[in-house]
């Protein structure tokens, strides 16, 4: 089948590759010139595991493309991906102008029945929307399709060729027949494609994102209470986790969730449901929550330095908002970082991906070091942001001849709390006992 996926940010390419895997003729069309240039060049613009391989076959067979031209990408495409950024307005819902500028586009130039696909992540009603600005200037039969993208970073191609579910919110079936066609590859697994109308199939996706962050955020308030109560998290994790109701997934505490997803979802969802005049109660206290989470490790560090931090080191492993990906959005490291610049702290940063797109940012206002015993070498703490492989295990006997002060606070969880006695660091991590060190 002949596709065009506009929009070639995150979900646009990894839409775009895993649809020319399975044979298909993809062109991906985006507006960022530099961007388009590098991946006709054969380049990949973002880090995703696993991607770069499926990506570099699908050039070679000559079924991915890329072009800035949305007439040329669409040629001939019987669907149409819009995979464009839906990021918050003013008022926290999400704005919709890159959507509805590309469906003021495709009008005029739809030559034939065309399946336009809503990718992005959309408030209820969006589908209608884009129905009616394609309406006033096509002259041609075509539907609209609400099709969420449920991938999580890092694990996407695996997300995307096997989902646990496909959700595609049409009422025509005429398009229901093309999408299922499209689809049938991903869902050989047993895992179903949910059909079901385009505002049930908008919502669904929100209601998705906002149930995991309340999930994460409602085991974040629990560990929160074992600090004051002495209980232990992980226990407490492990024993509710394993009722199959509840489930193991999605029940880490640490400093709060981030991303480029969570955080805009739940406000996008809070601020849908308050202009119906529906007060989202819950919503609200994920948000208030997650906000005090994220820093809620700097109260120990200010704690354990007696309030005195100017003129201390701190090494930082990890800048990503989680492991496997370079992406910084809403990274929960970048406002810790913030909190300690402001104590008058000297920032020693190490991350395996997301340096360079924190020093876009940051600049020299934090230094950058390429491993983690580097950034470590004489630094008075260790914070720990994100749970990366290489930080699970570390070479205890070298950061203690290199680390000068044996403290860690650790956002994730990573070490077993009798070890870290062994060792004889002091240690602070998330609804867990404080460890005081040798
Ligand atoms: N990043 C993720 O893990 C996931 C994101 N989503 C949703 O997917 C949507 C896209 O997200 P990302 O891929 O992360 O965004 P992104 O910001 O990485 O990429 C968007 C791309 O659209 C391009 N663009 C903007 N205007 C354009 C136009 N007029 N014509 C062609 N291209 C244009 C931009 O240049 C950019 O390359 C959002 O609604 C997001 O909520 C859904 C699931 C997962
Ligand atoms: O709509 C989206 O864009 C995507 O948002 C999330 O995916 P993603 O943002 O890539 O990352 P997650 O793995 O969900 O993690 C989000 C945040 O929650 C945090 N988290 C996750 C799990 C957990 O147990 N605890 C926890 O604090 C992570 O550290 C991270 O900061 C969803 O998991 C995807 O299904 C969805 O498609």
């Amino acid at each position: 089948m002949k596709i065009a996926v506009v929009g070639t940010g995150y979900v646009g390419l990894v839409t775009g590759t895993c649809f020319a895997e399975t044979g298909n003729t993809v062109t991906c069309v985006d507006i960022d010139k530099e961007k388009v240039k590098k991946l006709q060049g054969g380049t990949i613009t973002i880090y995703e595991p696993g991607l770069e391989q499926l990506f570099e076959r699908n050039i070679k067979q000559e079924r991915l493309f890329f072009t800035t031209d949305l007439a040329e990408g669409i040629k001939d495409a019987k669907i149409i991906f819009l995979a464009l950024p839906t990021p918050p307005g003013e008022d926290g819902s999400a704005d919709l102008k890159y959507i509805l500028k590309v469906a003021d586009d495709l009008g005029p130039l739809l030559s034939d029945y065309t399946v336009i696909v809503d990718k992005s992540t959309v408030p209820v009603g969006t589908a209608d929307k884009v129905h009616a600005k394609i309406a006033a200037h096509a002259k041609v039969d075509f539907d609209v399709v609400s099709n969420p993208e449920f991938l999580r970073e890092g694990v996407a191609v695996e997300d995307f060729m096997k989902p646990d579910r496909v959700v595609i919110g049409t009422t025509s079936p005429r398009a229901r027949k093309i999408m299922e066609t499209l689809y049938a590859p991903y869902v050989r697994q047993g895992n179903p494609i949910i059909f079901m109308d385009e505002r049930s199939a908008e919502l669904t996706k929100y209601a998705a994102n906002s149930f995991l962050a309340t999930k994460i955020t409602f085991m974040n308030e629990i560990a929160n209470l074992c600090e004051l109560v002495g209980a232990d998290v992980d226990a407490v994790r492990k024993g509710v986790g394993t009722d199959s109701r509840i489930g193991k997934r999605f029940l880490f505490p640490g400093i709060g969730y981030g991303g480029s997803c969570f955080p805009k979802d739940v406000q996008a969802l809070a601020k849908s449901a308050q202009d119906v005049q529906y007060d989202f109660r819950i919503l609200r206290s994920v948000m208030d929550v997650n906000e005090d989470q994220k820093t809620r490790l700097i109260a120990r560090v200010k704690e354990h330095f007696k309030g005195n931090l100017k003129g201390k080191s701190i090494a930082f492993w990890g800048l990503s908002f989680k492991p496997h990906t370079d992406d910084i959005r809403e990274a929960p490291a970048l406002y810790n970082i913030e909190a300690l610049l402001q104590e008058g702290v000297t920032v020693r940063a190490h991350d395996p991906e997301a340096i360079e797109n924190v020093k876009r940012i940051m600049g020299d206002k934090i230094q950058y070091f390429e491993t983690p015993y580097d950034a470590a070498e004489g630094a008075d703490a260790i914070f720990i942001s994100t749970e990366w492989p290489e930080f699970r295990t570390p070479d205890f006997e070298k950061l203690n001849s290199t680390l000068k002060g044996k403290v860690i606070f650790d956002g994730r969880n990573l070490y077993d709390l009798e070890v870290m006695k062994d060792q004889g660091f002091a240690y602070f991590s998330i609804g867990r006992e404080v460890i005081n060190g040798k």
